[in-house]
């Protein structure tokens, strides 16, 4: 990121309150304005973060479900830790059939929820992000069918596209409620939308 990037950062008002209340990203408050208006996550749930350094969404979950409940975060990238006996990280990509299986282990008895803030190096190719994104939320789809429970919720992040609508589609075979959101503290110049989606009507 140049010199002009990290100027704008320093003025953004959501930049300056994760410094402020300690969020490791100022994306938490993307989980948290989707979480108030869609009432994702409850307390004493499981909750399975896919892409989560570097922790904000993370922070934000591992709150809501309180002592009972459980937040199980991965990332390629290594994450620093939240100091919760009831978070644990697993460092890999989830597209890769070994973590897939480490996620199915660790989450034994199931997830209620899934979070996924995901993103795919960005190239600035509108397209190739689009489909690289389509990719990384079919990889959550694929796991939500392995270990999210019936009834269970998920919130994903896509970057718009041709592919955005077969996306949808495809949840909406699975979940009976589907809601694209973009919330206000999401840059209105980025392509990101999350897409909501609330009880699984599988597996
Ligand atoms: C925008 S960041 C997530 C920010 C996070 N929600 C927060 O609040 O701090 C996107 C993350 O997705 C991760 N990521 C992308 N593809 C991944 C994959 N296949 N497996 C694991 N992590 C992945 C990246 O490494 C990056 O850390």
């Amino acid at each position: 990121m140049g010199k002009r990037w990290w100027r704008q950062r320093k003025k953004d008002y959501y930049y300056r309150l994760a410094k402020k209340e300690k969020y490791y990203s100022r994306a938490a408050y993307k989980l948290i304005q989707l979480n108030k208006k869609f009432k994702l996550i409850r307390r004493g749930n499981v909750v399975l973060d896919l892409g989560a350094a570097p922790g904000g969404w993370s922070q934000v979950a591992i709150k809501l479900v309180g002592s009972k409940g459980k937040v199980v975060a991965v990332d390629i990238k290594k994450m620093k830790p939240l100091k919760y006996e009831n978070f644990s990280f697993i460092q890999g990509d989830f597209t890769d059939p070994k973590i897939q299986k480490k996620i199915k282990e660790i989450t034994e008895g199931g997830v209620d929820v899934i979070i996924s803030d995901a993103s795919p190096s960005l190239s600035g190719i509108k397209d190739l992000d689009h489909i690289r994104s389509i990719e990384l939320c079919k990889s959550v789809i694929n796991i939500a069918k392995n270990v999210l429970k019936r009834g269970g919720n998920l919130v994903v992040k896509v970057f718009q596209g041709p592919e955005f609508k077969n996306l949808l589609d495809e949840l909406k075979n699975e979940f009976k409620y589907v809601k694209a959101s973009k919330p206000p503290s999401s840059e209105k110049s980025s392509a990101e939308i999350y897409v909501v989606a609330k009880y699984f009507v599988g597996p």
